[in-house]
Formats: structure tokens, sequence, C-alpha cells
């Protein structure tokens, strides 16, 4: 069987956030259907004792670890004596918290054999929205490995909001990589690798063995991977993940749930001659984005929900996108939309006018320091106007340049039809000198 190569790059380039090249941190994922079996829900006990195996092997090669294990779910039903995993959130929630201390106990009575310690963190995406807490999350793992302790991670499923919860642990582990700026991340799973279509249903599905970038996938695979019964991720948030961890220059790597194929896959990479073209012989290897995203940056982008969206005016894109960055004005706001508060993620936008018609286009996302009804009252106003509408002043800009992400870099300026509600002064607000 041929193998599909997306791309043919030489080897991944290194992780541009690293500190310590010596040491790799690496983030091994797990789902479900790894940790229980589908039918009985009985923990694989067998793949369990292999990854713990696995994790001093690498440890004692000098390597940092972290787990992302799912299982809470699937070692609950059994403990309840349950058959199926249940629709209902609540209900979820509280088989979740009735396995996740079974799981935790498995894992630390087979790292115990090893005298590993391990620690859970339970983490949701309301957390890692807020700046402190996310810094804090840092912090601990930071502590952990320093420590030589070994984080086990899952969603905290019994607080987690419906609406924004991760759901899926593929999205968690890439978000875990970024938070501890990992290496590598391992989503391990019931398939090898990424293929071109089904290879259960399509012969001709060959495997894809490296991919540059992700977006490229998109024309050239074909996944409908729903994910198991059992689990909630399937191939679908697997290549979301492995965007979201490339993009804070991680290499990601989709792989069989055989933990010894690790330290194989990465003695390959590392045996693996510069500037060749790179062929690997197990898995997906996502490379790592040239560019990688400063922490700040990506958590605005990655770790944020949008609550709404702010349209800028012609002069503000043209002044945020401009090379000594400036932050976003009242002055430049055309138009607001949504229910936002001060310090929540917004998306922005703006107006073109292309082939006879008018197209909303995404320029960025930033934190807003004011609410969408503040924002309302201020938008094409000068910031020296803010005090005599609001009766106070929180800051002089809409979004402050670091809080601030461009996401598209394309805008054909002069394209752009929104002249915003009110001009005086835009030009002067947004000005690359008042760009504080
Ligand atoms: N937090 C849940 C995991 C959610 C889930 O199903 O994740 P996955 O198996 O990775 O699709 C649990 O521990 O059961």
């Amino acid at each position: 069987m041929t193998t599909a190569r997306i791309s043919t790059p030489p080897l991944p380039p290194t992780n541009p956030r690293r500190t310590n090249p010596t040491s790799l941190t690496i983030v091994l994922k797990l789902g479900t259907t790894s940790i229980c079996d589908e039918q009985t829900h009985l923990p694989k006990l067998s793949t369990l004792s292999l990854l713990v195996e696995t994790i001093v092997h690498l440890r004692s090669a000098g390597h940092k670890i972290v787990v992302v294990s799912s299982g809470a779910v699937g070692v609950g039903l059994r403990r309840l004596g349950l058959d199926r995993r249940p629709k209902h959130l609540a209900v979820k929630q509280a088989v979740a918290a009735v396995g996740q201390g079974r799981l935790m106990a498995l894992y630390d009575g087979l790292f115990a054999q090893f005298d590993v310690p391990i620690a859970q963190v339970l983490l949701t995406r309301e957390n890692l929205a807020e700046r402190t807490q996310y810094l804090n999350a840092c912090n601990t793992f930071k502590e952990l490995l320093l420590m030589n302790v070994v984080p086990i991670v899952n969603e905290n499923d019994t607080v987690s909001n419906a609406e924004i919860r991760f759901g899926d642990n593929d999205t968690l582990s890439a978000i875990t990589a970024g938070m501890v700026n990992a290496d590598y991340l391992f989503l391990m799973t019931d398939v090898d690798c990424l293929y071109t279509d089904n290879p259960k249903t399509n012969p001709d599905a060959r495997p894809v063995r490296v991919v540059e970038d992700v977006g490229e996938l998109r024309d050239k695979v074909t996944v409908s991977s729903p994910g198991s019964h059992l689990g909630t991720g399937g191939m679908v948030t697997k290549l979301v993940a492995a965007d979201l961890a490339t993009a804070a220059g991680c290499t990601t790597i989709i792989t069989l749930s055989h933990p010894p194929l690790i330290p194989t896959i990465l003695a390959e990479i590392q045996s693996h001659t510069p500037n060749t073209p790179f062929c690997p012989t197990h898995g997906t290897h996502f490379l790592p984005r040239p560019n990688a995203m400063m922490d700040r940056k990506w958590w605005i982008l990655h770790g944020l929900k949008s609550f709404g969206a702010i349209y800028l005016d012609k002069g503000a894109v043209r002044a945020v996108m401009n090379r000594h960055r400036s932050s976003l004005f009242a002055a430049g706001v055309a138009r607001v939309e949504g229910t936002f508060n001060a310090q929540q993620c917004v998306r922005l936008l703006t107006i073109i006018h292309k082939n006879d018609t008018e197209t909303v286009i995404e320029i960025g996302k930033g934190l807003v320091n004011y609410s969408f009804a503040e924002c309302l009252r201020i938008k094409g106003h000068k910031s020296s106007e803010i005090e005599g509408l609001l009766g106070y002043v929180d800051s002089g800009c809409v979004v402050h340049r670091d809080n601030l992400v461009i996401t598209n870099r394309d805008v054909d300026v002069e394209s752009i039809v929104l002249e915003g509600v009110s001009r005086r002064g835009s030009e002067e607000d947004n000005s690359p000198v008042a760009s504080g």
C-alpha cells in the first residue's frame, strides 16, 4: 500500500517555545475506547500497564510526560452496572463523578509499582477562559513537572456547562499541550493513522503520513468518523486538536493506542537526516507551524469562546493591520453584535464589497474592554468623548493591541464598505501614534 503525503517537508522544526532541548515535554492523550472495553466497559489493563511502563521508560530518558485521559464515564458505567452512555447531561456528569475516582485509583495503583507520583488535574473550558485561572493551571503544571509528577488530566465533568464543554478530550489535550509548551502531542486512538478515506469501506484509502498544514487536508481527505459509542471524539476532533496544537508549535501525532509505539516514533524522528524528506512508518505527523503563536495570543484565539462581534470600519482595519499594530478605538467601531461583557472575547469583523455583493469577513479576535451596551454608546466616538458618554472611562481603547489577534491578513482594505457611524477623529485615534 502506498502512503499519501500532504507535503514533503524536511524534519519538523523544533518547537520555538521550548526551553530545554535535551528534555522533551510530551502529552499523551488516550480516549475512552483505549481505556475501557466498548461492550463490557471493563478497563483495558494491558493497554494501561503498557502505558505506565512506556511513561516510566520515557521519564528515565529525561522526558516530561502529561497524560490526558478520558474514561471517567466508561469506568463509572461499569461501577454502576449501567450498560450504555447516558444521554442526559446531569446523569453523564454523575456517572463521570463515580468513575473519575476509580480511574485515578487505577492509574495510581499502576504508577505506584514504579514509585512514580501522579496528580489529578481537572479542567473546564470556563476555567481556561479566565486569564488568571489559565495562568494558575499553567503554573500548577510547571510545578508538577518540576516535582517529577505525572499529571493526569480530564475535563471536570461535574461542573462543565453544556454549552461550553470541551466535550471531547482531543481539544482538551491540545489546549493542555499549549499550556505546558509541549514538543509532542500523541493522540492515541483505535486506528493507526489518518487515511484519505474510510479504510473499512474504501479499499483505495491510503494512510496520510505527514501533514504540514491542517487546512490543506480539507480537500484531500474525507473524514466522517463520528467516534465510538462510548467516547465523544472522532477523527474530526483530532484534526481540530492537531490544528490547535501545531499553532502552538507542538508536533502532533495520531497513532494507535499501543504505547510502545511512542518511543519507536520518537526514535524515528530523531534518526531522521536533516533536509531530507521525512517518511515516518507509523502514525500521521502534523508538523508544528513555523510561526508558532506566543502564549497570550494563542490563548485568546484558542482558549476563549467568542461572545459577540465588533465590526471595524476601513480606517480601523488599516490601523490594526498596520505594522505598528494599533489598538482598536471606539472611533473605528462601526457596529456591534451579540451580548458580551467587558473582558470577554469578541470576533472582529468587517464588510467588503466583492463581485457585486457585500460579504462579512473576519479580521481577528480580541478581548474587549467595554460591554456590548457600552460599545453601542461609544461606537464612532473619539476616546476623549467616552467619559461624557458613559460617565467613566475604563480604558482609552475598545481592544488593546496586546489583546488583539489578527487571523486574516489577506484583506483588501480598499474593498471595505464600512466607513463608520461617525468619522470624527477615527484616523486620529487609530493612528500609530495613539496606539497604546
Ligand atoms: N471526560 C470524559 C471524556 C469525554 C470523551 O468521551 O472523550 P473521548 O473518549 O476522548 O472522545 C470521560 O472521562 O469520560
